[in-house]
């Protein structure tokens, strides 16, 4: 594209590159097809240097994290709501920002993700590394899946490999990754046909493991992409169950506004080679940073349910956030 207009999706029927906020009531913004340029390119990635930089725990933040998750535990013994993702952003101060170097580290740490590098001159700059997909769809043969559940892996090695084994995991990550995949099953029943739920493994993301399902089936006619969308963003993976009421309970009580974290981002609607197929490829927004001036703010979340330690849950966040610092 070259001029800095802002173009938005009406309802995923147009074809380009889609950068969504975590609140459907949000406009989704599309760099659309015909406007844009597609240039393949060979990257080599070097052994990087990847910096251990301990940083100070930011006490305020600390206290207000772990006064929210005990809210929301305190909520979820008291009401209908199950599970919560609480999430909080991180500052971080930069020197030498040099953007392809961060990325290539990122594309180099996270070699199971969907690594991002996304800008536009009104809305900013925003890079990722995704272990999440929302949705791959090709014709009516749609792929997602069920991501939940967190414990830093215990070597710090570069593997690629993606299925981890003897990993142990306890009852409440199992639980409240369930609860996503029975979500996805609930959602889909009624939109598509041949459902095939495959059976849980560990996956590894960064420096960290998490539980996954992977999903499949078939796009009933009567039901369309906006349709399928609606049915699973957000997921209890980034939002919680009910949805309404965890959707509630996060724009109340966390101080700040997730923007583009927990939202999705990704290819539209576009046709292979052929002509004949759509495809769509789309990523929740995890694992991700917005770059402003000298400043990189940090998006980090886990999920709360009744068995959630606060404490925990607030490691889990400065594990989550350590492994992006790692490529700044
Ligand atoms: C919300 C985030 O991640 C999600 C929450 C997880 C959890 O609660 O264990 C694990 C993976 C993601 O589904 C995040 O990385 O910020």
């Amino acid at each position: 594209m070259n001029d800095d207009s802002l173009m938005y999706t009406e309802n995923f029927t147009e074809s380009g590159f889609v950068f969504t906020p975590f609140n459907v009531d949000e406009k989704a913004i599309l760099f659309p097809s015909e406007k844009a340029t597609f240039l393949e390119e060979v990257l080599l990635l070097n052994d990087f240097n990847f910096d251990k930089n301990e940083s100070l725990v930011d006490e305020d933040s600390k206290e207000n994290h772990i006064k929210i998750v005990e809210k929301a535990i305190d909520e979820i013994n008291k009401s209908d709501l199950q599970k919560v993702v609480i999430s909080r952003k991180e500052s971080v101060q930069l020197s030498d920002f040099e953007l392809l170097l961060v990325y290539q580290k990122l594309l180099k740490k996270y070699q199971n993700a969907f690594v991002y590098v996304w800008f536009h001159p009104n809305v900013g700059l925003w890079l990722g590394a995704t272990p999440e997909t929302l949705l791959q769809i090709s014709d009516a043969n749609f792929k997602t899946m069920s991501l939940a559940g967190t414990q830093v892996a215990n070597k710090d090695s570069e593997s690629t490999f993606t299925e981890q084994i003897n990993v142990v995991w306890k009852s409440k990550e199992l639980e409240e990754q369930q609860l996503v995949t029975d979500f996805i099953e609930k959602q889909l029943a009624t939109i598509s046909s041949n459902l095939k739920i495959d059976k849980t493994e560990t996956i590894r993301a960064g420096n960290l493991l998490h539980l996954r399902t992977k999903v499949e089936g078939k796009l009933l006619e009567k039901a369309d992409l906006k349709s399928l969308i609606r049915a699973l963003h957000p997921t209890p993976a980034v939002c919680g169950l009910p949805r309404n009421m965890a959707r509630d309970f996060i724009i109340k009580n966390e101080n700040y506004n997730r923007s583009f974290y927990t939202g999705f981002l990704g290819e539209l609607n576009l046709k292979k080679s052929n002509g004949a197929i759509q495809s769509s490829q789309l990523y929740v927004n995890l694992r991700c940073m917005e770059i402003n001036h000298n400043k990189a703010s940090i998006y980090v979340g886990g999920g709360i349910t009744k068995d959630s330690i606060p404490k925990n849950e607030w490691k889990e966040t400065v594990s989550k956030s350590e492994t992006m610092k790692k490529v700044l």
